[in-house]
């Protein structure tokens, strides 16, 4: 860092590392986390008057071990070599928070069917004394049952309004879509005032109004409190304004920090085979990307069969309408990307279709011409086998401690058990030729991760393994919901973006994303507005 060999003031020194080493435990044949020592880094309060780095973002390949070393993880060698100087004297806990979205922890780890049977069981849909509401959450109450004073309710109302999360404040946490819970765990991680909020990867599964609203609110406390702010991005994503620091970790270690426009040249330097990378992806992306809007007519007049038809499906809780006499032909092999701000009901849409939520049953849907209901001889098993998917909370679900890649991706053969039951064995033996052609293509990564832990693996490669377990049984029908989120090493995204349009042009795909590079090229788009009257519109791109 460029300054730093001044020794800055003590006081609002929140995080100093000088020459050190780390290591994941202390015996001597731990590895080092980085083969290169981190000669020197700091985060200062913002309200430091000097101006010090107090908002830092951290990009790179190793930019989660890094976030990890910021925040307190792992064996600091010397031990003195990372010190926390203002957080010394009466240090709590809570002074740090760290946050990663990759799993849905401090809540309960359900599947989307329990989502709903449970839902079904409390039989409320706002319970002013919920215990699991969405304010008991974030002020704590639900763990502890702890009576909360009037300055935590106040502290509370400013931030359930600040993430725009008041009109759901007595939802059950658990019920919250994707974009919501992660306003939720947002808030919850300054309900305790933290002098330092490390986030890596704030954005994700947000949509952009959302994105947006995060970032200026995240700013805005943290003047508010005094707080100082890590963000771990992508090289692809946009940085905040208000970040004037940037560091930049690679496998070697931190490979240099600094202010945002005197590292300029370096970043420029060091991104540019990523960019280049990039501009490819999009190019390739947005060769056709004109959106007509279309009607269900005209897709019921092409001479492919609907896979999948949605009869004036409509879908409520307790008053609360998420679909509304819904429509929609989805013809055979089709590809589409379903786009809509968080909670307008995508994954309600995709539970309905995996037949995990209970309305799914009630004839508002078929498949290959049959109608799903009751007593129609179908069952949640027949389903699901013929439908492969990759979500956020199947993610959530991986036994990662004790399952290895090639694991997971062989359990997604086994039939009859649904999509979401991971302890079964796939047998190597019941691989088709399509699914030994499809594990060729990565055999690269196979060779050296194939039997890690799914814990020990990056982020891409997690994803890719659910991505694999998803398409190995070549499924008809194919849900990627935030599947290709966070991958940060695009190359493998573009290589299954690719084998998706190579290897499985006969398969129905319905994609959701929010960042347009992270969805693969598809023919047409459900639009969901999330208005009053839940319009939606259809479109094919030409
Ligand atoms: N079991 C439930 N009980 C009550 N409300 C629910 C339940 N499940 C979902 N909701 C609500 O329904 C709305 C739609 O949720 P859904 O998860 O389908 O949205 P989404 O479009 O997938 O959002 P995101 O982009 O954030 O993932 C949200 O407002 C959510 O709070």
């Amino acid at each position: 860092m460029r300054g730093s060999s001044r020794i800055l003031n003590n006081s609002n020194c929140l995080l100093r590392i000088q020459n050190a080493v780390f290591k994941k435990d202390t015996t001597k044949l731990s590895p080092r986390i980085f083969p290169n020592p981190i000669s020197h880094f700091e985060i200062y309060r913002p309200n430091d008057r000097n101006n010090h780095p107090s908002f830092w973002t951290v990009l790179g390949p190793e930019k989660s071990q890094l976030l990890q070393v910021i925040s307190g993880n792992y064996i600091a060698d010397p031990p003195l070599s990372r010190v926390y100087p203002h957080l010394a004297k009466d240090f709590k806990y809570h002074e740090i928070q760290f946050l990663n979205f990759r799993d849905r922890s401090g809540l309960d780890k359900v599947h989307m069917s329990a989502r709903y049977e449970t839902y079904a069981s409390k039989g409320e849909l706002e319970m002013s004394d919920n215990v699991n509401s969405v304010k008991n959450y974030i002020t704590g109450a639900n763990n502890y049952n702890v009576k909360v004073d009037t300055q935590i309710i106040d502290y509370t109302s400013q931030l359930l309004n600040l993430f725009n999360l008041e009109h759901l404040q007595n939802k059950w946490i658990n019920t919250l879509s994707n974009g919501q819970l992660r306003r939720a765990r947002i808030a919850k991680s300054l309900s305790s005032k933290p002098s330092l909020l490390i986030i890596d990867d704030p954005f994700l599964g947000l949509d952009p109004r959302a994105t947006d609203m995060v970032s200026k609110s995240l700013y805005r406390v943290s003047q508010d409190l005094g707080t100082s702010i890590v963000l771990g991005l992508r090289v692809q994503d946009e940085i905040p304004q208000w970040i004037d620091h940037i560091a930049y970790a690679d496998e070697n270690g931190l490979k240099f920090s600094g202010k945002r426009d005197e590292v300029f040249d370096q970043l420029t330097e060091s991104v540019k085979s990523i960019e280049g990378v990039h501009e490819i992806h999009e190019r390739h992306l947005n060769k056709h990307k004109n959106p007509i809007e279309i009607t269900n007519e005209s897709l019921r007049q092409i001479d492919i069969a609907p896979h999948v038809e949605f009869n004036n499906a409509s879908v409520a809780y307790r008053g609360l309408v998420i679909f509304k006499d819904f429509n929609w032909v989805i013809p055979k092999g089709s590809k589409w990307r379903i786009l809509g701000d968080n909670g307008t009901g995508k994954t309600t849409l995709l539970s309905l279709i995996t037949a995990d939520h209970p309305q799914s049953w009630r004839s508002v849907m078929s498949i290959n011409g049959i109608e799903r209901k009751t007593g129609n001889g179908i069952s949640f098993f027949d389903v699901n086998n013929r439908i492969g998917i990759s979500s956020p909370e199947l993610h959530a679900l991986v036994p990662e401690h004790t399952k290895t890649m090639y694991e997971i991706i062989l359990n997604g053969l086994v039939k009859d058990v649904g999509n979401s039951n991971f302890m079964m064995k796939g047998k190597q033996e019941n691989l088709t030729e399509f699914g030994r052609n499809v594990l060729s293509q990565f055999q690269d990564r196979l060779d050296i991760y194939g039997n890690s832990k799914f814990t020990d693996l990056t982020i891409t490669d997690q994803k890719l393994t659910l991505f694999l377990r998803a398409i190995i049984k070549k499924p008809e029908l194919l849900i990627l919901d935030e599947a290709f989120s966070c991958m940060d090493d695009e190359e493998i995204m573009i290589r299954c973006h690719d084998l998706i349009e190579t290897d499985l042009k006969d398969v129905t795909v319905l994609t959701i994303g929010h960042i347009d590079w992270e969805v693969p090229r598809c023919d047409y788009l459900l639009r969901l507005y999330g208005d009053e009257d839940r319009h939606y519109k259809l479109f094919k791109y030409t």
